[in-house]
């Protein structure tokens, strides 16, 4: 059937009841949002698409993860032949070896601290999440790297489909080989790789976003795909009595949380590029505009529209740390350590007096390097117990 998305206005909860059902999915506590969106199929009926909120649809996609990695099952179950995809004088051991070994090179090259911080994990699973971050390192820079601007979305439809050749064992090179052999290890599932490449084609047609929901969706598809890929392989504590959605629930937060800081720290850069990232109508709710942001005057209009939007990011680092204690233990100390740095670059916009526009926020080197023991004494002895432990 074919059909087109239409946006428009339903206007009140009730007028949109009267045209297609309200779908309520089972998030308990969680409002569900009347999203306007809806599909008219061929003859001009409602399809009813989708009336949930970003954060019921991403839900979904949480829940079908936890699901898979409650049954062990594997994301792809192929029979793993290098030597026939890929060319060389190798044995299959050999080759697995050495496009490990890329991976990892390309992640100590573009991020030495997660670099550093993989190497307290099991020899297998950091391998395999270097093979995860260099897809999607190498995915981002897709929209982001030098040939950025040839990029159509035909590219990344054949992205996409060098995705599905990778998941069925057909990689086409080393890197490629490494997440071949990862899924086919893993349970890892193909779904958060495709949104992360969905992700990325809304970065392609889209500047601006409506609102939080709009933002959310895409935080989801750039950044919290990257939790769901992961706790698979990082694995879940033998001992967690937490349910696996808590913590995919937990993944996903602290990539959400940790692309709203990317997008706190941008807004000068990004809005040189003509893209603001910031949800629209509490720009508008704060008395700003896109041309506030383009001038780049650090008003307190600015600041406290800042404040807000810190106490929201910090909302969901705090969210992810409830699932990081149910990793397996060799994992957690990697993930603390991203979630330290990460979460410090909010306070390095605070000391900035919330110049986005014109400051970098970083973290210096002496933070970085505290931040490292830090984050595997929190990992060893949790964040409370640590904190009693200092206190002797
Ligand atoms: C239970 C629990 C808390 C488990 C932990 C789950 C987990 C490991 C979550 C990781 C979250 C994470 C590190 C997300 C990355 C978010 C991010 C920064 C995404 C960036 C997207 C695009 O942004 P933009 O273009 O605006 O930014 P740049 O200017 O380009 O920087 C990304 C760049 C997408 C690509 C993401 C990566 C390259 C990172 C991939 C990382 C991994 C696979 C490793 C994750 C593991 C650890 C230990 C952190
Ligand atoms: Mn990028």
């Amino acid at each position: 059937m074919s059909s087109v998305v239409l946006w428009v206005n339903c206007g009140p909860k009730e007028n949109a009841k009267s045209m297609v059902d309200i779908c309520s999915i089972g998030r308990t506590q969680r409002s569900v949002k009347v999203c306007s969106r809806i599909k008219f199929g061929s003859g001009g009926a409602v399809v009813a698409e989708s009336l949930r909120s970003s954060e019921e649809r991403v839900y979904e996609v949480v829940l079908k993860q936890a699901a898979l990695v409650r049954e062990e099952k594997r994301g792809a179950n192929i029979e793993f032949d290098l030597e026939k995809t890929i060319e060389g004088d190798f044995s299959n051991g050999d080759l697995l070896n050495l496009a490990y070994d890329r991976c990892g090179e390309v992640c100590a090259e573009y991020a030495k601290t997660f670099y550093l911080g993989t190497q307290l994990m099991t020899e297998e699973r950091r391998k395999a999440i270097w093979a995860i971050y260099v897809w999607c390192r190498r995915t981002d820079e897709l929209v982001d790297g030098p040939n950025a601007s040839h990029i159509t979305p035909k590219a990344l439809d054949r992205w996409e489909q060098r995705l599905s050749d990778v998941f069925e064992g057909r990689p086409y090179d080393l890197y490629d080989a490494a997440l071949s052999h990862t899924v086919s290890k893993y349970p890892v599932d193909i779904q958060p790789f495709k949104d992360m490449i969905e992700g990325m084609r809304m970065d392609l047609r889209k500047s601006r976003y409506n609102n939080f929901d709009e933002l959310y969706l895409y935080c989801y598809y750039v950044a919290g795909t990257v939790g769901l890929m992961s706790v698979p392989v990082m694995g879940i504590a033998p001992q967690s009595k937490a349910s696996t959605e808590t913590i995919y629930n937990a993944a996903l937060a602290l990539g959400i949380a940790n692309q709203l800081t990317n997008i706190l720290r941008d807004v000068g850069e990004d809005g040189r590029r003509g893209r603001v990232y910031l949800p629209q109508d509490e720009l508008a709710q704060a008395g700003l505009s896109d041309d506030d942001i383009m001038r780049g005057r650090v008003t307190e209009k600015w600041r406290n529209f800042m404040k807000g939007q810190i106490k929201r990011a910090r909302m969901f680092f705090d969210e992810a740390e409830k699932g990081v204690a149910e990793l397996s233990s060799a994992s957690r100390w990697p993930v603390w350590a991203s979630l330290l740095l990460y979460r410090q670059i909010l306070d390095s916009i605070e000391a900035n007096d919330y110049d986005n526009f014109t400051k970098r926020a970083y973290v210096g080197k002496v933070n970085k390097l505290l931040s490292l023991p830090a984050a595997y004494g929190i990992a060893l002895l949790g964040p409370q117990n640590l904190t009693k432990f200092l206190m002797r």
